[in-house]
């Protein structure tokens, strides 16, 4: 279809077009010209079509635009002569030998515009081994992302709420069905719910490891006690960084722990750490006794610590303070937990519920051996070798890697590792961000690929400006315009700089909206109850209240003129339907008073 003329500023890289005002073009849409090309191999002039993509569209009054060249043109293009439509075009370049070619010449002043074949367009973000995420938001078009992009790493940055977990999680869908090997770093358990709607997806493993025993998890991550060092146990004890008796107490109690595992061979834990403090705050007999018992070389640590105890006595028992609640996270042990056990098709390392320099400690523990595990492998080197590629998704990755100069991290310098190396050995970084300018500079540029939400921060801006020689300046302006769920991909993962709506997805996750109209409903029980009565005659009892709130709500659903619930118990999905004044269960059958029916009654109830 023809729907304009080439007006303007003509160069290989870009041109401003007129289009027809009557004409509903969509920012993003992709244009095609007739273009002659000089083609040096030949030696001979080539006709070319000529791929653009429309960066800025705006409209014009007609009488303003009298200064621009080929006046006549724009008058021809605009029936509607009280208005121009002007679209700045992105010269892409021509296919050739199924390549993409950008032109050395500027396309001629006065060629016709068309919107380009659907055939062109598909043809321009054909891949093999697609990941597809979502549809092109100027047109009904499916894009795919090239798997082989992941290897040059991926940044995902976006304002909060502008769909960077729901993008993910589309990612890790798609991955999964690649035959990906994924572990996702949850600072707030987001992910969690992946675990439990992943059989929608196919028989996956995941799996949860959590860091806090209050929080959800099969399994708790166990970092052992001398597999770490006593500053880093100190921290994550909240130990404040001037403590330096303490810090020591702490040092000597851990450094007389390791010189018994080396004699005794048996794993010590933090219980070890703070019966050694806790025998020399009993004096120098207790703390004699306990030294015969573990035949060590050396007086080192012993001395130091007799020392200590007699001259700084309090600060021996704060150090034990701090142990003691360490210990009742429950985070540290003999030993840690062996990578073997925690690892699925998706690991989901669920750090709620720990401060910030645990999650920081237990980050850069795991990154650093799963990066091990796969130098051993790919070296033929001793020890515990993982054998599969990972993808490793940073969410809240300011926390992780922020600046150098801001604060260090403990994690910072694993993921930067990951960053400049994971490429070699097989270890890929997706960072998810809503604050790139406090994500270090050197780890965001070194994710070549980026996914792009909605982001209003100037300084937020800036940062990917900063980071993304690929975004064009009309892109950078033009993301506070997206819309949530709308993405601007660029890097190895696409071939051209692509504007998507993310696609639905099938798994779950925590992080949705909550919709106030239905949380401040808090007391749907009277009127459920009301409904309940109505076709059952007898009041819902209290068991059966209690049955229902463990059933979780999936969505309501329709069809013909019934209306419907879809219900998830435990792994199996349950709809009940309501139709002709009879409830009717999928799993205990027709007017039947289950839980399923009173927990649908809860969502069909109406907000008043
Ligand atoms: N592709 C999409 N399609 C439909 N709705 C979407 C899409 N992406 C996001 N949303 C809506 O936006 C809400 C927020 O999305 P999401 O949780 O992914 O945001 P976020 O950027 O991760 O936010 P936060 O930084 O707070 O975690 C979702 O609950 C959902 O309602």
């Amino acid at each position: 279809m023809m729907i304009g003329y080439i007006v303007a500023a003509s160069t290989p890289f870009e041109f401003i077009a007129t289009l027809d005002p009557e004409k509903p073009i969509s920012l993003y849409d992709y244009v095609a010209v007739d273009h002659v090309e000089y083609d040096p191999s030949r030696g001979e002039l080539i006709n070319v079509r000529l791929l653009g993509q429309i960066v800025k569209l705006y409209r014009d009054p007609y009488s303003a635009k009298r200064d621009l060249p080929l006046y006549n043109v724009i008058r021809d293009v605009s029936n509607n002569i009280l208005e121009v439509q002007i679209a700045k075009v992105k010269v892409l370049g021509y296919v050739e030998g199924g390549e993409l070619r950008q032109p050395k010449h500027p396309p001629r002043i006065g060629t016709s515009v068309y919107l380009a074949e659907r055939e062109d367009v598909e043809e321009l973000f054909k891949v093999e081994h697609g990941l597809c995420v979502g549809r092109l938001t100027s047109r009904d078009l499916e894009i795919c992302l090239d798997l082989n992009g992941i290897k040059r790493h991926l940044a995902i940055i976006a304002a909060t709420g502008s769909g960077k977990t729901w993008f993910s999680v589309v990612l890790i869908e798609e991955l999964l069905k690649k035959g990906a090997k994924i572990v996702v770093i949850d600072p707030h358990g987001e992910y969690v719910p992946i675990r439990d709607s992943i059989y929608r997806l196919g028989p996956y493993t995941a799996k949860v490891i959590k860091v806090s025993e209050h929080h959800v998890g099969d399994l708790m991550y166990k970092i052992g006690v001398l597999d770490s060092d006593p500053e880093a146990i100190a921290n994550a004890a909240g130990v404040p960084p001037g403590a330096k008796k303490i810090r020591y107490a702490i040092y000597l109690a851990w450094s007389y722990a390791k010189k018994v595992r080396k004699a005794a061979g048996r794993p010590v834990g933090l219980s070890f750490l703070r019966k050694v403090l806790y025998t020399a705050m009993r004096g120098e007999t207790a703390l004699n006794k306990l030294f015969q018992q573990y035949k060590v070389e050396g007086d080192f640590p012993m001395t130091d610590l007799k020392h200590l105890a007699s001259r700084d006595r309090h600060a021996v028992f704060s150090a034990l303070t701090y142990l003691k609640r360490l210990q009742r996270l429950g985070v540290f042990a003999p030993r840690s937990t062996p990578l073997s056990k925690m690892l699925g098709d998706i690991t989901i390392i669920n750090l709620a519920g720990v401060n910030e320099e645990v999650q920081d400690y237990v980050v850069s523990h795991l990154v650093n051996r799963i990066f091990q595990a796969r130098v051993r492998h790919v070296r033929s080197l001793k020890g515990f070798q993982l054998p599969w590629p990972v993808v490793l998704f940073v969410e809240e990755a300011h926390r992780f890697a922020p600046p150098k100069t801001l604060r260090k991290t403990k994690s910072y310098e694993a993921l930067s590792r990951v960053a400049s190396e994971g490429r070699k050995f097989g270890v890929y970084l997706v960072i998810i961000s809503q604050r790139p300018s406090k994500v270090d500079p050197d780890i965001i540029s070194q994710c070549q690929s980026q996914v792009i939400m909605r982001i209003i921060n100037p300084k937020d801006q800036e940062a990917v400006r900063e980071s993304s020689e690929l975004l064009a300046q009309e892109f950078l302006e033009n993301l506070p315009g997206l819309d949530v769920g709308e993405a601007i991909i660029l890097g190895p993962i696409v071939k051209l700089p692509v504007v998507i709506r993310v696609r639905d997805r099938v798994l779950e996750y925590g992080g949705s909206d909550i919709y106030l109209a239905t949380t401040w409903k808090v007391d749907k029980t009277a009127d459920a109850s009301r409904l309940w009565r109505r076709y059952f005659n007898s009041a819902p009892s209290p068991s059966l209240i209690l049955s229902a709130a463990r059933l979780k709500i999936l969505r309501k659903i329709r069809e013909g003129g019934r209306v419907g619930v879809k219900l998830l118990e435990d792994n199996r999905e349950v709809d009940v339907w309501f139709e002709n004044g009879v409830p009717v269960c999928s799993a205990c059958g027709v007017g039947k008073p289950c839980h399923h029916v009173y927990k649908a009654l809860e969502e069909v109830v109406e907000v008043r």
